[in-house]
């Protein structure tokens, strides 16, 4: 696979004589994040999942244009979105304090994600570890490997198969969306016009669509925020797949797991059901995401600062 390609693999113990607080630290920090900003985890999680679906799990996304970089925090997916890059920076300030030059961005990224995971409710799990940083980004897969909250079943199905996974990651992965916010232009559409003929989406629950018309009207309000999961927003538990059975799921690509495919259907109904199942696959896919070709050995580099890369040619 892609994660053994590259001469390097990724394992838990990576940091244990060259850095063995690191892991104490990331989640200290995280924690103390949580307490101030109940919405960190969330945006943290959906930043490693937007690290490794473009160039793999290398922290590009971290990078601020300069020199020749192009800065992925420009893209649609990112643009007015993507959060708590301030925070990555705190976490990898006080590793270098620690033991300077030795815990990539890469790693701090999946840490982050698996602690803040845990800290709202959810599974945990070993991450594997020894990722390193790239010296480039890349705005055009930003734009183009992220699945669009508008694109349909298939389309997000082939775009997560183009990283190596599957229809269990799919749908697993997607229950991230029981924290964090979406922004009103994200799911607008459906409210109003899902199809092109001035009618909203049948999918989605009526009675939730009028309410939701309150802070997402026709034209204004982009960026009003609202809960993913409207039942438990700060928490990670099953909701999300229980929404999505009356139909309450708030994005498109959210809904249509349940509503387009019948094997997704079937897992969405699993999830519902059996949140130990859901919490199970979870990490095991989380683990899967976060060996999505990452740069080991002499590929790539340790970043001093996760906004740059070391040396601007
Ligand atoms: C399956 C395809 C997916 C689509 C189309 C999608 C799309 C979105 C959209 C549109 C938002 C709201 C952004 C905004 O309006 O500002 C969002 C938020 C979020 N996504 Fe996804 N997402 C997907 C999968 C994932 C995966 C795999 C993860 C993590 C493993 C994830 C984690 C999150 C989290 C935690 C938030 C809330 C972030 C916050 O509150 O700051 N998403 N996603
Ligand atoms: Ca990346």
């Amino acid at each position: 696979s892609k994660a053994y390609g590259s001469g390097g693999y990724l394992f838990p113990q990576f940091y244990d004589h060259s850095c063995p607080k690191a892991q104490e630290i990331v989640q200290t920090i995280v924690a103390k994040a949580f307490a101030q900003d109940p919405r960190m985890p969330a945006s943290l999680l959906r930043l490693h999942f937007h690290d490794c679906f473009v160039k793999g799990c290398d922290a590009s996304i971290l990078l601020d244009n300069s020199g020749t970089i192009i800065s992925e925090k420009r893209s649609n997916p990112n643009r007015n979105s993507a959060r708590g890059f301030e925070l990555i920076e705190e976490i990898k300030h006080a590793l270098e304090q620690e033991c300077p030059e030795t815990v990539s961005c890469a790693d701090i990224l999946a840490l982050a994600a698996r602690d803040s995971t845990v800290i709202t409710g959810g599974p945990s799990w070993d991450v594997p570890l020894g990722r390193r940083d790239a010296r480039g980004a890349s705005l055009s897969g930003s734009n183009n490997d992220i699945p669009a909250p508008n694109n349909t079943f298939q389309t997000i199905l082939t775009k997560f198969k183009r990283q190596g996974l599957n229809l269990v990651d799919l749908v697993s992965l997607s229950g991230s969306h029981t924290i964090g916010n979406s922004r009103c232009t994200s799911f607008r559409q459906r409210l109003y016009n899902q199809s092109g003929n001035g009618k909203p989406d049948l999918t989605l629950n009526q009675y939730y669509a009028s309410m939701l018309r309150k802070q997402c009207p026709r034209s204004g309000g982009d960026q009003n925020l609202f809960f993913l999961d409207f039942a438990t927003p700060f928490k990670f538990d099953n909701h999300y797949f229980k929404n999505l059975i009356t139909y309450k799921g708030l994005l498109s690509s959210d809904e249509v797991l349940f509503t387009k495919n019948k094997d997704s259907r079937e897992l969405v109904k699993l999830y519902a059901e059996n949140q130990e199942a859901f919490f199970e696959q979870f990490a095991k896919s989380m683990v899967k995401m976060g060996n999505i070709s990452p740069l080991t050995g002499a590929r790539g580099e340790i970043r001093r600062i996760c906004r740059r890369v070391n040396h601007v040619y």
